[in-house]
């Protein structure tokens, strides 16, 4: 196609997609569709030499809303340049020293500083401007098309960590942030939400664009600060002093900020942050560089869309669109029937992938996917977990109907709906269920017998008519033998890790069980508190909810589980057979005198004379408990080598850190 035909359909097709991103917060391609375009187009323009009129890459931002008061910003507020390998942001980087150094040789007696940058988190929520006069906030507004923003001012008010006066009263300031919703807080939100919100980032944009502060307040966001913009009566000779201007005067800044005089120190953070990524409680889209410098920065200076001394390192995206294309559905253990989405396949965070979970058929309805089949559909994927469906791409038509099953697909016993889920209700003659439940009984966390697989499961259901885990205790060598790829030897294995399972302790044994709602920390606290198997037979519900983290739901569970006749029979076949299910022995008593003694410890980086589950597991013994994150309530942190964040944290903090390994041994040893 003539490129200049194809830059016209492409600034099309962006200021469409912009259109409903910024102004109506309502995205119809994923980001990741969005920039594989956007950088089409720029190659484009690069090759050609020019650039359209209407050009999304001459521009900041979209349409503004109208039903705001416009405000006009002190001073611009910029777009960041983005570089999604380490060899953009070199370029960027040499960019950088080439204007510096050039301009350093015309200025010999007035040289800029040696070069040194931040890396901050790039926040995924929607830009703030916020104006105090005489330290009293008076204005708050969006970044609209960097030059007017939508007054938010009302909106903005309901953000409870938004400081409305400051100590600072020296004439006015503008501050810029970026408002977010946290994930925790979207969880919860959706679970009581008729519909659900597809992302934390359209949440918090859309709650902050909404004419009602009431609805923005319902949605409890939150905002980081990162930037003054502008400032009459004062100055800041480089971040670390903005920065810590704008904890004086009580903005909520991130604590994951670092810096750096050596740039190849740079791409090592930047690793760092991405590995940390899924455990932060907002979405971050990347990490920015910046340079310190307040002069360098000016020298440096601003192209028509954003800065040249700071640049976004954009992580691999987690979302995409892809076509639902059938959906299939699976029987748990439990009997729950869980739906399984098949999608039209998609690269994703490195994966090409093909089926998506859509949880239930409450969540079919509340995402308003029933007639969804053939349609395109928004697929999240964090961790390695099986990506989720979203929602629906909105100028989407209706699809074909996801019809539900009425009977169980496996055993054809009709379904039931409880709550959200629909349940195949026949625990004792439908396969998957029986199938599952062994498996689970025999697997790592449970009895751990050894070589054991669902496969072995669905053999020994087939040609063994295992029906519960008990049967297990009762197999024979003879006739182990006659199934199809069992040897010898395989079938003594088999009965040998069979054997060896009766002494698995009492918390293993009531996660084997498969309780319903009950995990393993609350097998394990049962195991603890109750120290016997009868013990825990006879709990009462008021016994149990006494316990920390057992609520009514799981009480009833465990009491019902215990009371059924059925699941008693087995319980005591299995003993009879030799099951042991024992507390273990008293462990020995945790040390109170030690330096590690009552503290919150957390352990980063590499340590080279023990592992970190060795140094974990030491600590506890004296005494001491280990967390994963840095907060205030930390009272020590080691960090071995390459401590990344959770070190910058802590002496931000000031938590006291131990940085020598040779001497954390020797307190260890103390
Ligand atoms: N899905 C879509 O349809 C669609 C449409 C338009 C844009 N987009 C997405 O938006 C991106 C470009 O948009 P943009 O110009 O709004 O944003 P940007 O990616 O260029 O980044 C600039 C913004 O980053 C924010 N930011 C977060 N943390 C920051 C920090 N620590 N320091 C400084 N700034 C920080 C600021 O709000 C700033 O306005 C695209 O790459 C695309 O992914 C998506
Ligand atoms: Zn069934």
């Amino acid at each position: 196609m003539d490129p200049m035909q194809r830059m016209e359909e492409l600034v099309e097709e962006l200021g469409k997609y912009n259109y409903h991103y910024y102004t109506l917060d309502e995205p119809l391609v994923s980001d990741k569709e969005y920039d594989a375009l956007y950088d089409e187009l720029v190659r484009l323009e690069t090759e050609t030499g020019m650039v359209l009129p209407d050009s999304p890459t001459q521009r900041v931002g979209g349409e503004l809303l109208s039903g705001f008061t416009p405000h006009r910003h002190l001073v611009p507020l910029w777009s960041l340049d983005k570089a999604q390998n380490e060899e953009q942001l070199l370029n960027w980087n040499n960019r950088v020293v080439k204007l510096t150094s050039d301009y350093n040789a015309k200025n010999p007696d007035n040289p800029l500083p040696p070069l040194s940058y931040a890396v901050e988190l790039k926040f995924d929520g929607l830009t703030l401007n916020l104006t105090y006069t005489d330290g009293k906030l008076v204005q708050a507004s969006t970044r609209g098309n960097g030059v007017v923003g939508e007054g938010i001012l009302a909106q903005v008010k309901t953000i409870k960590s938004v400081p409305l006066t400051i100590p600072f009263r020296d004439g006015t300031i503008e501050v810029q942030g970026e408002g977010i919703m946290n994930l925790s807080v979207l969880e919860a939100y959706n679970k009581q939400a008729a519909e659900p919100l597809k992302n934390a980032r359209n949440a918090a944009a859309g709650a902050l664009r909404n004419l009602d502060p009431k609805t923005t307040a319902k949605r409890k966001l939150s905002a980081y600060f990162y930037n003054v913009g502008y400032a009459e009566n004062i100055t800041f000779r480089d971040h670390r002093e903005m920065m810590n201007f704008l904890r004086t005067n009580k903005f909520k800044v991130n604590p994951f900020i670092s810096y750096f005089d050596d740039f190849s120190e740079v791409a090592a953070q930047l690793q760092q942050i991405q590995e940390q990524r899924s455990s932060l409680d907002y979405l971050i889209d990347g990490a920015v560089v910046k340079i310190t410098d307040m002069r360098t920065r000016e020298v440096l200076g601003y192209t028509d869309k954003f800065p040249r001394w700071a640049v976004a390192y954009k992580f691999e995206a987690e979302e995409t669109t892809t076509v639902l294309e059938s959906v299939s559905w699976n029987v748990g253990r439990t009997g729950k029937i869980t739906p399984l989405a098949r999608v039209e396949p998609v690269e994703l965070a490195g994966v090409t992938v093909q089926n998506c979970t859509l949880n239930n058929v409450g969540d079919i309805e509340r995402k308003n996917l029933k007639f969804a089949l053939g349609t395109r559909v928004f697929i999240r994927r964090s961790n390695d977990v099986i990506p989720e469906i979203l929602g629906k791409v909105p100028d989407e038509e209706e699809g074909e109907e996801i019809v539900y099953p009425e009977n169980c697909p496996a055993c054809g016993f009709p379904l039931q709906q409880r709550g959200a889920h629909l349940f195949c209700d026949n625990r004792f003659g439908c396969r998957p269920q029986i199938v599952g439940r062994i498996t689970h009984f025999a697997s790592r966390d449970a009895m751990d017998i050894e070589t054991f697989s669902d496969k072995t499961a669905g053999q020994l259901y087939d040609e063994l008519t295992l029906r519960e885990p008990a049967d297990l205790y009762s197999l024979e060598f003879d006739s182990l033998l006659k199934l199809e790829r069992f040897g010898e030897k395989k079938a003594r294995n088999l009965l040998d890790a069979i054997e060896a399972s009766k002494s698995r302790d009492l918390a293993s044994f009531l996660f084997a069980l498969g309780i319903p709602n009950t995990g393993k920390s609350t097998t394990k606290l049962l195991a603890d508190h109750f120290g016997s198997l009868e013990a825990v037979m006879a709990a009462s519900v008021e016994e149990l909810t006494a316990l920390p983290d057992i609520g009514g739901i799981v009480a009833e569970s465990i009491v019902s589980f215990f009371a059924d006749p059925f699941n008693q029979a087995s319980i005591h076949k299995m003993l009879e057979r030799g099951v042991q299910a024992k507390a273990p022995e008293q462990a020995e008593p945790v040390r109170t005198d030690s330096y590690f003694s009552g503290k919150t410890v957390v352990l980063t980086g590499t340590l080279h004379q023990l592992t970190r589950d060795e140094a974990a597991e030491r600590l506890e013994a004296l005494g001491a408990k280990v967390t994963g994150s840095v907060s205030k309530k930390t009272d020590l942190v080691i960090a071995g080598e390459k401590a990344g964040s959770k070190l910058t944290k802590a002496k931000d903090l000031g938590v006291e850190v131990i940085e020598d390994e040779d001497e954390f041994i020797r307190l260890l040893g103390d």
